[in-house]
């Protein structure tokens, strides 16, 4: 029982019940109600409907916070991330993930439709606000590196991640030589042979409201497809980072990328001329093994030194990762380099052998596709929360590219500093994803009890 505490100690779970459209209104509401026990925690208990005859669902008592319908997105903010705003100030990560079935009220949530109306306003917006006032006081006192928040925004379909701050341009998801997972755009040949190395794009931003034009434009460029549920589904995982940065730290990153983009040939050389030098010192016998060619004689001085130049731009690399570290100690803002991080999760898919109105819309076999890529990543998320609330040796980061690029985040996120928001749809007609929600939620605490 210890280790379901600590399992929600390390991530808050908060349950949100959305409003009832209109058009769902006829066909009913799900019968549910909320119990405390053991305090301070909750569980939900739902049926079908109050007229059904089945007897109620009852979740493990997995929730901190349960949101009712009329609850703005002001009440979520100040319950589940405002708590965490002073973490962020002291230099802390956190990170916080809108989960629920196709249509429960994730983007609602965690972005926001209005981005006028203060109480409406995404878990995003609304953070961004509360720390631009914080760091418009930090930077009063702060006559030297004045603070800003960097924005990166990318959606992850299938395997890949698009990045909403340059038009969409297809990155790539690596793990580097030092473990660390990296989403890069294409490394482009510029004239003259000269090579860059595009990281994802972060735009800068100075004050609130360049922030949320700049927000505001990158979710424009989502892409939507229909679900078996509403027309406008987001079915990718948009993932929004905020940075705190100062301009210092990000002219010491460009020397990064700078240096990065200079290795690139020179490593390829290193490589090249090896391959070269090997290929023409060995050769194939007639019962197909490799022996030295007895007419070339490996050029081993142009190897090593391709590989010296390779290890000369290697170090200019590591001094410039070294510059980096520098400027974050020594610019005297311990929250300088501090990350939030906003998962809005693709919609869980449900499907029903027993099929209820909503799974008999057809969907197209790419559709299909996708909703099982959705589903096995949020299998693969759950485990690796799991995995991490239980501080196990072996998180399984690797088995989607959801989990991958997800890993910076956990590794450095403190226990506590993290929140789930389990979105979810009052209509009796999507009853059952609405309990497939409640499920995958109430697992990850009621598997290491
Ligand atoms: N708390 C809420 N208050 C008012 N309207 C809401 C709320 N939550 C959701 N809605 C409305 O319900 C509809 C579906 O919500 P939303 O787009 O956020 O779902 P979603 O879970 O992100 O779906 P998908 O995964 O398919 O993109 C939207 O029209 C949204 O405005």
């Amino acid at each position: 029982m210890e280790l379901l505490v600590e399992v929600i100690q390390s991530l808050a779970y908060a349950t949100a019940w959305r409003p009832l459209s209109q058009s769902e209104a006829k066909a009913g509401e799900i019968d549910r109600k909320t119990q405390s026990d053991p305090q301070p925690l909750f569980s939900v208990s739902v049926k079908r409907q109050a007229s059904s005859a089945e007897s109620p669902w009852k979740s493990s008592a997995a929730f901190h916070t349960i949101f009712d319908p009329e609850d703005s997105n002001y009440k979520v903010y100040t319950t589940v991330v405002w708590p965490l705003i002073d973490n962020i100030l002291k230099g802390e990560n956190c990170s916080f993930f809108g989960y629920g079935h196709s249509g429960s009220g994730k983007t609602h949530t965690i972005l926001g439709y209005d981005f006028q109306d203060t109480q409406q306003l995404g878990l995003c917006l609304a953070a961004a606000k509360q720390l631009f006032d914080a760091l418009q006081s930090l930077n009063k006192e702060n006559k030297g590196q004045q603070l800003g928040i960097g924005l990166s925004v990318f959606e992850l379909r299938n395997k890949s991640a698009f990045d909403l701050l340059n038009n969409r341009a297809q990155c790539h998801i690596r793990e580097g030589s030092d473990g660390k997972v990296h989403v890069r755009g294409e490394t482009e040949v510029l004239e003259g042979g000269k090579v860059r190395v595009r990281p994802i794009v972060q735009r800068p931003c100075w004050e609130f409201e360049s922030f949320k034009r700049v927000l505001v434009q990158a979710l424009g460029q989502r892409a939507t497809g229909s679900s078996s549920v509403h027309d406008q589904s987001s079915r990718t995982h948009a993932v929004l980072e905020l940075e705190i940065v100062s301009q210092v730290l990000l002219d010491s990153r460009h020397a990064l990328y700078d240096r990065q983009s200079e290795l690139v040939p020179v490593g390829k050389l290193a490589t090249d001329i090896r391959v070269e030098e090997e290929s023409k010192g060995f050769m194939q016998t007639p019962d197909g093994k490799w022996a030295p060619n007895p007419d070339y004689k490996i050029n081993q001085e142009r190897i090593d030194a391709a590989e010296a130049e390779k290890d000369r731009f290697e170090a200019r690399v590591k001094a410039a990762e070294e510059d980096i570290e520098t400027v974050l100690k020594l610019s005297g803002s311990p929250c300088l380099g501090a990350k939030m991080v906003f998962v809005d999760l693709a919609g869980a898919e449900y499907y029903d052998r027993n099929a209820t109105q909503m799974q008999t819309i057809k969907q197209a076999a790419q559709e299909r596709q996708e909703g099982r890529q959705i589903n096995s990543d949020l299998l693969a998320l759950k485990e690796v929360m799991r995995a991490w609330a239980q501080n196990q040796k072996r998180i399984p980061f690797r088995s989607s590219t959801l989990t991958m690029v997800l890993r910076e985040h956990f590794m450095s996120t403190r226990k506590g500093n993290s929140g789930i928001i389990v979105t979810l749809s009052p209509a009796t007609e999507q009853y059952e994803a609405t309990l497939n929600s409640l499920k995958y939620a109430s697992l990850v605490g009621a598997a290491v009890a």
